[in-house]
């Protein structure tokens, strides 16, 4: 969809910016983490190499032809092959990264390493936290909290879950900030969006797996329960992404965490198991969830989905940079403005971790460089709820 809009698209070529410091520095540690991880054999470790020196000093290499999305690739790419990475849209270069990481282990196959996810054993410890454990022993004493508590402490520990983020982690972001607020809250139209006994869908596009997908799920077990949505339709990714992107394993492996746990904890993840078999959740991986454009471009089969929600709930950074632009809005941009492309009701849960933002008020905006500067933008300490309908 062609949009007439003036605000510069991100890219990662200035120095010290944010976008520039994910390819310089987060994007080598990265494959590092993943080359230490496994015991990758000879070319998948020659593979590696080779995307390190091409994603710091080199430029954008074609798709190979032999995977099976080369043609969709090879589309997005056609106009950034033989750049710098440094110089094409932040977005895009990161999505390419992950898609090429991917190929370097062997993911794509055939081959022994296929469907091998390299984020695994990270996605793995983060459900085995202390801290994890501890957000599940909290939900015996919410239980006997009013109903209305219940939920809104439920929201919030889902927005704030979205610190749990093994990507930012990796660049050294905040994961507790003590300095945390909202900056917009939306909260109450949101709910409004989803009365009780209203038969409503609810579609929940998650981001991370582990502490947050464990809250996400936990909410819409208790939206099911109440009957705030009669369905949940649960959009994961098809493969991993962002380092700790969701994806449908990790949504299994967060149901049978939680179904091993005790008290309420284990009531939640039966009650989601049954869910799952009765069809009031679903889950869907579409292709378009790792494709490296806005939810503006998206495809009329998604946008029909999505039409049929009563309200999209997007979670995450990611998300956030495709549903409104991964541009430099002014920040007091109209939230209801840059989504009314969407199809249908839309709110955004998220904690604050990189440039893009928009909804604020004018004040909100100058309080926040004032007191913070602008690393207010990317530091994980803030967070909004946002909801347009
Ligand atoms: O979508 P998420 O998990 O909330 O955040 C993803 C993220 O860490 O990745 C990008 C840098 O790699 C940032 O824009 C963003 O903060």
């Amino acid at each position: 969809m062609a949009e007439e809009v003036d605000a510069p698209v991100i890219l990662s070529n200035e120095p010290g910016s944010f976008a520039r410091s994910v390819l310089a520095e987060r994007h080598p540690a990265l494959i590092k983490k993943v080359r230490d991880a496994f015991p990758y054999d000879p070319r998948r470790h020659r593979a590696l190499d080779a995307l390190l020196a091409q994603a710091t000093d080199g430029v954008i290499e074609p798709p190979d032809p032999d995977t099976h999305d080369h043609d969709s690739w090879d589309a997005w790419s056609r106009a950034y092959v033989g750049l710098s990475w440094y110089d094409v849209p932040f977005l895009w270069a990161e999505s390419y990264f992950y898609r090429q990481l991917l190929a370097a282990v062997g993911y794509f196959g055939p081959g022994p390493w296929q469907g091998i996810d390299p984020f695994r054993p990270f996605k793995q410890a983060e459900l085995h936290t202390e801290e994890a454990a501890e957000e599940l022993a909290a939900l015996d004493g919410l239980a006997r909290r009013p109903v209305d508590e219940q939920r809104q402490a439920l929201l919030l520990g889902s927005l704030w879950g979205n610190r749990a983020d093994l990507g930012f982690a990796a660049g050294g972001g905040a994961t507790g900030a003590a300095d945390s607020r909202l900056v917009a809250d939306d909260s109450a139209l949101l709910w409004s969006l989803l009365p009780e006994g209203g038969a409503a869908t609810l579609c929940l596009v998650a981001d991370n797996a582990g502490r947050e997908l464990l809250p996400d799920l936990i909410l819409v077990d208790h939206l099911l329960l109440h009957r705030r949505a009669e369905r949940v339709v649960l959009h994961v990714k098809p493969y991993p992404y962002y380092v700790s992107d969701a994806m449908t394993a990790d949504v299994i492996d967060c149901l049978r965490h939680l179904r091993g746990a005790r008290g309420s904890a284990a009531e939640v993840g039966e009650r989601l198991w049954s869910a799952m078999g009765t069809g009031r959740l679903t889950v869907r991986s579409h292709p378009f969830s790792c494709a490296p454009l806005p939810y503006a471009d998206m495809p009329d089969d998604l946008r029909r989905e999505l039409a049929d929600a009563d309200v999209t709930v997007m979670k995450g950074d990611l998300n956030y940079r495709r549903l409104v632009g991964d541009r430099l809005w002014p920040a007091t941009t109209p939230y209801e403005e840059r989504t009314a492309y969407f199809p249908g009701p839309v709110a955004s849960l998220r904690t604050l971790k990189s440039d893009v933002i928009v909804g604020l008020d004018a004040p909100t905006e100058a309080r926040l460089d004032a007191e913070r500067g602008r690393g207010w933008r990317t530091s994980g300490s803030l967070a909004l709820i946002q909801a347009s309908v």
